[in-house]
C-alpha cells in the first residue's frame, strides 16, 4: 500500500440518531484499486460511500481523497473529483442521453461544442451507439442502458475515482455480467481507482481486486479473495460460502450431468 491512498477512512463515525450507521472504520484503498463493499442491507455501504463526497458528513474521524482531508474541500469541487454512479441510473428523466452526460461539463463551463465532442467520447467509451442514443430520454432505454449512460454521466469530467453503489444490481445476469466485465475494463484502461457496492459476493469476487464486508457499520474483513478465504469470521466465511455452492451445484448439473 503507498503511502497516500486515493481515499482513506481513519476512524471514520456516522450516527443517525442512536444508531451508528458507520462505526469507527479504517479503510485505505490505493491508486488504481477496484474494492467492493459487500454486506447485508443497512450494514453501513452508502454511508460509507457517501462520506467520500460529503453527500454525507462524517461525525468523527477523518476522510482523505488524493491526500486532502474532506473536511478542508470544497463539498462541489470534491464531487467534481470523484464519479458518481447510482443503482437505478439516477439520470434525469426530462433530459436527453447527451444532456444527461453533458450536466457538470455545462456546470463547469465547458462550450456547447466541446460538450458535445465530450459526450460523443462518452458514448463511445460505454460502448452505446451514438446516433442511437444521443437524443432519448432514460424512459426510452433499457435498464443496462440506462446504466452505461450512468456511467459515462460519472466519467464525464474525468474523474481520477469512481463510486459505485450498486450500479448492476437491478440488472438481468447477462447484462450485469456484460456491465461488470466493460466496467472493470474502462476501470483498467482509465487508470480508474473505484469503490463499487453489491450486495453479491460472486460479482465482488469477479471484478475486484480486494473487498470490505460491513456487518452493523463496522468494517469486519478487508482483503483479496484469496485473504477472506482464510478468515476465521463466521459472518465472511458464510458470505463466501453462497459462491462456492453455486459453483458446485453449478458442476454438478451441468458437468456431471445430475441434481446436487
Ligand atoms: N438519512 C438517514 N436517516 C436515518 N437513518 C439512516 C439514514 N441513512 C441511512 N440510515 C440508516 O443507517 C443504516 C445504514 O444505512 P446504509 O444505507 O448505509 O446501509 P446499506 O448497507 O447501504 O443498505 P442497503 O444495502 O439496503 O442499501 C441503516 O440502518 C439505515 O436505515
Amino acid at each position: 500500500m503507498p503511502s497516500r491512498p486515493m481515499i482513506g477512512y481513519a476512524h471514520v463515525t456516522k450516527s443517525f440518531g442512536a444508531l451508528k450507521a458507520v462505526d469507527d472504520v479504517s479503510l485505505d484503498i490505493a491508486e488504481g484499486e477496484f474494492v467492493a463493499v459487500v454486506g447485508g442491507s443497512g450494514s453501513g455501504k452508502t454511508t460509507l460511500l457517501r462520506l467520500a463526497n460529503r453527500l454525507i458528513e462524517a461525525d468523527g474521524g477523518t476522510i482523505t481523497v488524493e491526500g486532502d482531508d474532506v473536511q478542508s474541500v470544497d463539498p462541489v469541487a470534491l464531487r467534481r473529483r470523484i464519479g458518481y454512479v447510482f443503482q437505478s441510473g439516477g439520470l434525469f428523466p426530462h433530459l436527453s442521453v447527451a444532456d444527461n452526460i453533458g450536466i457538470t461539463p455545462k456546470l463547469l463551463g465547458v462550450s456547447a461544442a466541446d460538450i458535445a465532442t465530450r459526450v460523443d467520447e462518452l458514448l463511445e467509451l460505454v460502448q452505446l451507439d451514438r446516433a442511437a442514443h444521443r437524443g432519448r430520454l432514460p424512459d426510452a432505454l433499457s435498464g443496462g442502458q440506462r446504466q452505461r449512460v450512468g456511467v459515462a454521466r460519472a466519467l464525464a469530467a474525468r474523474p481520477r475515482i469512481v463510486l459505485m453503489d450498486e450500479p448492476f444490481g437491478a440488472l438481468d445476469p447477462l447484462t450485469r455480467d456484460a456491465l461488470g466485465d466493460d466496467f472493470r475494463e474502462l476501470h483498467r484502461k482509465l487508470g480508474l481507482t473505484t469503490v463499487m457496492i453489491t450486495h453479491d459476493m460472486t460479482e465482488a469476487i469477479l471484478l475486484a481486486d480486494r473487498i470490505a464486508v460491513m456487518r452493523s457499520g463496522k468494517l469486519l474483513a478487508q482483503g483479496t479473495p484469496v485473504e477472506l478465504s482464510k478468515s476465521s469470521d463466521a459472518y465472511v466465511l458464510e458470505l463466501l460460502r453462497t459462491p462456492r455452492r453455486q459453483v458446485e451445484r453449478l458442476n454438478a448439473l451441468l458437468l456431471k450431468g445430475g441434481a446436487a
